[in-house]
Parts: C-alpha cells; structure tokens; sequence
C-alpha cells in the first residue's frame, strides 16, 4: 500500500533496516522487502562516508527509501551530506532543536526525527514526517520497555532498541507501533550485517504485525 503523496509504501508494519554498508546487504534488505534503508553518516561503528552512501544508494529501487543517519551535527553539514549521498531522507538523533528540522524543509526530503521515550512522542511535534521512538542510546542494541509507549504517539512512528529477528512480534503485539527500525539485531559483530539476520527480521516484523 502507497500513502497518497508521501511516497512512502507500507506493509502491515513498516520496516526499516540501519546501518548498511555493503552492497550485497543493501540487496538483501531490498529483497527481503525493507521500506527503508538507513546510512549511518556520524560517529558509529557503523559509519560510512556521504560518497560510500551514494554509492549503496544508486543500487536501491525508488519504492525503498534511503536514509541518511545524524546524530548532533549542525544543519548545514546535514544538509552537505544528505545533498553529497542522494538520500532522500534524513534521520536526526538527539537534541535537535525544532530549528534544525525546519531549517532542512526546503531540500523537499523526508525528515526523520528520533528520540528516546522521554522525548516529545507527538508524531510532527518538530514538523517532521516520521518520528522514531528508540533506546536512550541509539545503534546500542539495548532492548527497553516497548510496552511503555503502547499506544502513545499517534500517527507514523517506528519503534527501535534493542530489535531482532527474536523479539521484534513481540515489540510489536507490546508497543503497536506503525513500524520497526533495527541494526544491531541484524549484525554479527558492532557494524557488520548478516543478509539471513536482515532476512529473518523482515520476515518476522511482518509476521509479527499480522499476529498484533
Ligand atoms: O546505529 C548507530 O550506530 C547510530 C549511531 C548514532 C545515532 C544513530 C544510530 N543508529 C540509528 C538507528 O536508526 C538504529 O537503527 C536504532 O538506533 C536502533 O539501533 P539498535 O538498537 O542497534 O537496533
């Protein structure tokens, strides 16, 4: 299902996969049926470089959409990067002000905002598009208590924390969310992806999200 003039494509749950850095994960994620793919351009284990992000990102069809991944950098370098790496996304961690979501308005992508439970849960509170509800710290793999936001924010949220192939039904039946966003559940080491974790992860949100 397409939601009219937002370019976003749902499932029953919307899925997202972070942190790709290889082509051949890129592809797996793609073929398992992700609606997103994220790149992570700030400090992380998993982090690549805007020209590496163009590159995985000219590989991936216009029905998924790319993300690009930030976590306190000013808004001129998002915008440096996100226009250098062709996303059409970018996801902001952290204390960004609401300033820094309306100063990227105008380069017409998808703005992604996430915070911890703690933070303003009002899906488009900062003028964004999506909003992730994640752990307090973000790419740790930490799980938290989903069942703490059951219910709460209203509109297109992901959940994300501590998500894998293993508990990512269970997440959903207990947070309800609109979708999921997962990295280090679908990793064998810090940063390093498994095509058949990516696989399993897919198959299982979106079994997961019929069960709910
Ligand atoms: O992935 C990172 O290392 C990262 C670093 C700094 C800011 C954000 C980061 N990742 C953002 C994501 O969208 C992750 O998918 C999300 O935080 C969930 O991570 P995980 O618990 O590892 O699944």
């Amino acid at each position: 299902m397409w939601i009219h003039g937002t370019g976003l494509r749902v499932h029953s749950v919307y899925v997202k996969i972070c942190g790709l850095r290889e082509p051949g994960h890129v592809a797996a994620a793609v073929e398992a049926g992700a609606d997103a793919i994220g790149f992570v351009l700030t400090r992380s284990p998993r982090r690549i470089t805007p020209e590496q992000a163009r590159e995985l990102a000219a590989a991936v069809p216009a029905h998924v959409l790319t993300v690009a991944v930030f976590a306190g950098e000013a808004p001129e370098e998002v915008r440096a990067a996100a226009l250098e790496s062709g996303v059409r996304a970018v996801q902001l961690h952290g204390a960004h002000p609401h300033g820094d979501f309306t100063a990227l308005k105008d380069l017409g992508l998808t703005l992604v905002r996430a915070g911890a439970a703690g933070a303003d849960l009002r899906c488009g509170a900062f003028d964004e598009d999506l909003l992730i509800v994640d752990a307090p710290r973000p790419g740790s793999g930490e799980p938290w208590d989903w069942s703490a936001v059951r219910g709460r924010p209203e509109g297109r949220w992901m959940l994300a924390g501590g998500l894998d192939p293993s508990n990512v039904a269970r997440a959903i039946a207990e947070a309800r969310p609109w979708g999921v966003d997962v990295s280090s559940g679908v990793e064998v080491a810090p940063g390093v992806k498994d095509s058949g974790l990516i696989r399993e992860f897919v198959a299982a949100a979106r079994g997961g999200a019929k069960q709910a």
